[in-house]
């Protein structure tokens, strides 16, 4: 079997990550994968960055371990308009949307072993009608359609350095403190504490919640939120057995001895999380998404249409992120996979 990697948004760099991705395939050692995208998009790319690129149109996932070591196994889904790298198109959005589509589909089948996605820009996605802020938002969506029931997403950065999430995701600060309860840190919690023992293999996860104000309240005197909202999910988590230590200020429990002391951070929005995250390990980050019934990675960046096709693209979050997902994969089945040292 293989990984399924969404092609991302036609005009940035997603295919320029995948190609190289591929052609770094043996000494990255990485688990098998296949596009799902526009062949035509990543043949421009590779004729643009003047590398040759085998490529195989293939009908079926299942013929994608097979040619893998050959040519780049490419599941057909093509754009409306030709793809003009750093100029996205938003004709181009409905291939974007079910290049992701057919990633869960295949993965829920038991075709693919897991989704990767290369980035997509939320903007010209919302300019489609997309409903959803973002890929974590819209794969969850996707998820509770096959359970037929809500799922709780958590955005889990990871890299050499840090795992951290953040309990609200794709909001506007300005509402984050109206949703930001109780329940959701101590669900946030336990997915995190469950998918650190399943797939990551740490018996005992030890988490550090972060407070939401400064100085994680200074004792109610800049904001209540850490006393009424956090405090509380912290002494629930620890009641349901989950090893939870917090409120912390989230400006002084990122440094290396902080660090030292849990293995995933807990964040109470986007940037207090993904600002550590991506300053300690951008080129290592990758972005998993927990509480799915399937597997997801995706690298920590995005679209960065400046350098489509100019050859400054690096692959090696893409890279991270298909090694993660090859690990979990492994994990979730027992066999050993490419990348699962
Ligand atoms: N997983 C995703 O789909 C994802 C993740 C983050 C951002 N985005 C989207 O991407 C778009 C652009 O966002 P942004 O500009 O904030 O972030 P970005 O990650 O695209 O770019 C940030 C900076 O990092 C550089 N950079 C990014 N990837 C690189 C790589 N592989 N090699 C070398 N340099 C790289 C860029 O040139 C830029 O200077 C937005 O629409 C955002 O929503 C998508
Ligand atoms: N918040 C993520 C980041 O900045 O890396 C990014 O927007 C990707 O989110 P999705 O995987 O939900 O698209």
């Amino acid at each position: 079997m293989a990984l399924a990697l969404s092609m991302g948004d036609p005009a940035g760099i997603g295919p320029d990550i995948a190609i190289g991705a591929w052609l770094q395939r043996r000494e990255a050692d990485i688990a098998a994968f296949f596009v799902i995208g526009d062949p035509a998009v990543l043949r421009d790319r590779a004729a643009l960055l003047d590398v040759e690129l085998p490529l195989i149109e293939i009908e079926a996932a299942a013929a994608a371990d097979a040619h893998f070591a050959a040519a780049l196994p490419v599941l057909p889904v093509r754009c409306a308009r030709p793809a003009r790298p750093g100029q996205p198109n938003t004709d181009n959005a409905s291939a974007t949307i079910e290049a992701i589509r057919q990633a869960v589909r295949l993965t829920l089948t038991g075709d693919a072993d897991g989704v990767v996605t290369a980035p997509i820009a939320k903007a010209v996605l919302y300019d489609a009608g997309f409903l959803f802020p973002g890929h974590t938002e819209f794969l969850a969506a996707l998820a509770a359609e096959h359970l037929r029931r809500t799922v709780r997403p958590v955005m889990l950065l990871v890299n050499s350095q840090l795992k951290v999430a953040p309990v609200t995701i794709h909001i506007p600060l300005k509402e984050v403190t109206g949703q930001l309860t109780t329940e959701a840190i101590v669900e946030t919690g336990q997915i995190i504490a469950r998918e650190l023992k399943a797939r990551f293999g740490i018996a005992a996860p030890r988490l550090a919640v972060s407070g939401l104000n400064p100085h994680a309240g200074e004792s109610g005197a800049l904001g209540d939120e850490d006393g009424e909202i956090v405090l509380p999910a912290v002494r629930q988590l620890r009641a349901l057995g989950v090893q939870a230590i917090g409120p912390l200020p989230a400006d002084t429990m990122f440094h290396p001895e902080a660090r030292a002391s849990y293995d995933a951070a807990v964040c109470m929005y986007h940037d207090q999380a993904l600002i550590p995250a991506k300053t300690l390990g951008f080129h290592d980050g990758v972005n998993a998404t927990l509480g799915l019934p399937f597997i997801r990675t995706s690298p920590d960046h995005g679209t960065a249409f400046s350098l489509a096709g100019s050859g400054d693209a690096r692959p090696d979050s893409l890279i991270a992120a298909l090694r993660l997902a090859g690990q979990m994969a492994a994990a979730q089945s027992g066999r050993r996979v490419a990348g699962d040292a």
